[in-house]
């Protein structure tokens, strides 16, 4: 589990530590800049300088400079990630690269601590304007580190983007031991790409220049990666994240963050010596005839990831279908609520998934309203998923039946039906930042339902009502597009209503589901469709050593 920050919270804790003698603001500056060294000579130890012999530099290099050093060109922006870049110009040259500063603004106005790292580096080297360098259109280093803008960026740049597409040294520029393939020098960004907002990942776009952010190889940020590193556009701009301590503490009184979920404990997961009932029994409602393939995944995942028992209700004439389908999975005839009120009659079923595959008509609301309450029926745990999100995006008295112990996995298009004006909000073009994130939208959400949101994507983000949030990564190393395929939503819910049958809290529920679903399609790998979701669970329990 990580902890993401946004900009603000990044300052009051630097503030904090500031305000209480135990650093000085030129101290973490100096302690960036030497971050941001160290991660430049972990990801490539080949230039490091205790690294074996003098690594060859590329040859148009040799052409202007006879000493065969390796070359840094170091852009800084008019605040304090400008400063970091003094810091890391100054420590490369000491470490024998040549080094140069292109500098964007005015040298008078920048704030007290980069000014004294600026001064610092014109002992050193000279800085010219980052125009000139824009106007050379020559790469001319093996590492470029942008050091424009970080946390502070509020408004929208123009023509930087430009710089990464207009370089006629490119070719030259290759150095195949640095492992770029396009024959760009090294890019390293400070903290965060320039023309990224670090709150939501959102690039700031003006409309007549494109792009507008710089894209990275690797970004190092200080203490805390940031909600922009994961969220939105922002992984698009970095192929890596690198966070580098400064030496801060984290004061969680003061500032609660969002966590990115990470693996949950084997023994959560372990089941003990009991019967199958003590596990759970999860009651899955399906749609009619040739639809109940998305229940029946959902089913699958449900039996996989631990309930004790599963049963698919669905209404008669659809009994044959899923009986061919289902063995392991138990089936029962659900017409309308009477049959609904029978089945519940078994207090042993304790979570209920509805939603995939169900159908938008009269019966269909019937069942979702009965569960939610209606007919005084006690609320069990639920996972109202796809087709019930829909019926209760067109029913205000429905949605506000909805109680603690349910959770809404809505996609980006299911979200916008339910929360409108939320989803307005979030894909609003804007020039001013911080943008309204995901997070934002979640949390909100969230509050409104009165129960747990999971809004799905390459990033679900999670949110509980009382505003605790978390994100399932699955960008960078747990990259896994694949799993954007028919059906695997349908699974997710099965996931989560198996979870809760084990009596977790819906909240856990939700983040674990999320967080095995994402490393079963990372175990499985290109080519996944939805029914190989549930099958490697076995294989993640093992690795997690359940
Ligand atoms: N505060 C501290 O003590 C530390 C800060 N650190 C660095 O400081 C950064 C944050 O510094 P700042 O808050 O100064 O912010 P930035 O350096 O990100 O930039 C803020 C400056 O840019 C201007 N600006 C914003 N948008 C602009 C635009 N579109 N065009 C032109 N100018 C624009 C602002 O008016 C302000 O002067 C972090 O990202 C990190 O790199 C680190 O050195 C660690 C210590
Ligand atoms: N680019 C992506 N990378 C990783 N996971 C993704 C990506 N796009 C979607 N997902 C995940 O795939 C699942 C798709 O669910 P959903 O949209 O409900 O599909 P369906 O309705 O077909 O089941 C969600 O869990 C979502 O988080
Ligand atoms: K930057």
């Amino acid at each position: 589990m990580t902890e993401l920050l946004t900009a603000a919270q990044m300052r009051a804790i630097e503030a904090a530590a500031i305000a209480s003698g135990e650093v000085t603001g030129l101290e973490l500056m100096e302690r960036a800049g030497r971050g941001v060294v160290e991660a430049i000579f972990e990801e490539w130890p080949e230039l490091a300088p205790s690294w074996g012999p003098t690594p060859k530099p590329p040859e148009y290099l040799l052409q202007d400079d006879e000493e065969g050093k390796l070359r840094a060109v170091v852009l800084c922006g008019p605040g304090n990630n400008g400063g970091d870049g003094f810091v890391v110009a100054r420590l490369l040259h000491e470490a024998g690269w040549g080094v140069e500063v292109f500098l964007y603004g005015d040298a008078e106005k920048l704030p007290q601590d980069a000014r004294a790292n600026y001064e610092r580096w014109m002992k050193a080297g000279t800085i010219a304007m980052l125009d000139t360098y824009l106007a050379r259109r020559k790469w001319g280093c093996d590492i470029l580190i942008d050091a424009l803008f970080g946390t502070g960026l509020s408004r929208p740049l123009c023509g930087f983007g430009d710089l990464f597409w207009n370089t006629s040294d490119a070719r030259d520029c290759h150095v195949p031991q640095f492992g770029h393939p396009r024959g760009r020098p090294a890019i390293v960004s400070i903290d965060i790409t320039s023309g990224v907002c670090s709150d939501s990942g959102r690039a700031f776009n003006l409309e007549d220049c494109n792009p507008n952010a710089i894209s990275a190889h690797l970004t190092v940020t200080f203490h805390r990666a940031k909600l922009g590193h994961f969220l939105s556009e922002g992984p698009q701009y970095t192929d890596r994240v690198i966070v580098k301590d400064v030496g801060l503490t984290l004061r969680p009184n003061e500032v609660r963050p969002v966590v990115t979920i990470s693996a949950p404990y084997a023994n959560w997961l372990e089941k003990d010596d009991d019967h199958k009932y003590k596990h759970g029994h999860v009651l899955i409602l399906s749609g009619g005839v040739g639809s109940g393939g998305a229940a029946r995944l959902a089913a699958r995942g449900a039996l996989r990831i631990g309930a004790g028992v599963v049963t698919v209700g669905c209404p008669a004439a659809a009994l044959v279908e899923n009986a061919a389908q289902l063995n392991a999975v138990m089936l029962r005839e659900i017409g309308d609520s009477g049959d609904l009120a029978d089945v519940l009659g078994d207090e042993r079923i304790n979570a209920l998934c509805v939603g995939p595959g169900l159908g938008l008509g009269d019966r269909e609301r019937e069942l979702v309203s009965f569960i939610l309450g209606e007919g005084g029926v006690k609320p069990r745990p639920t996972v109202l998923d796809a087709d019930a999100l829909t019926l209760l995006a067109a029913d205000q008295e429905l949605f506000s039946r909805l109680h603690s112990d349910c959770v809404l996995t809505p996609h980006a298009g299911e979200f916008a039906r339910l929360f409108p004006d939320i989803a307005e909000k979030l894909n609003a073009p804007s020039s001013v930042g911080p943008f309204y994130s995901k997070v934002d939208a979640t949390r909100d959400a969230a509050r409104r339902a009165g129960c747990v949101v999971l809004f799905k994507g390459a990033n679900t983000v999670i949110a509980d009502p009382k505003g605790g949030c978390s994100i399932n990564t699955s960008v960078y190393d747990r990259r896994a597009p694949w799993l954007a395929t028919a059906g695997s939503g349908d699974v997710l819910a099965g996931f989560i209503a198996g979870i809760m049958a084990r009596q977790f809290a819906p909240v856990y529920a939700a983040w674990m589901g999320a967080w095995l679903h994402t490393e079963c399609a990372i175990k499985f790998g290109p080519g996944l469709i939805a029914e190989d979701l549930p099958e490697q669970l076995p294989a993640v329990f093992r690795d997690l050593g359940v």
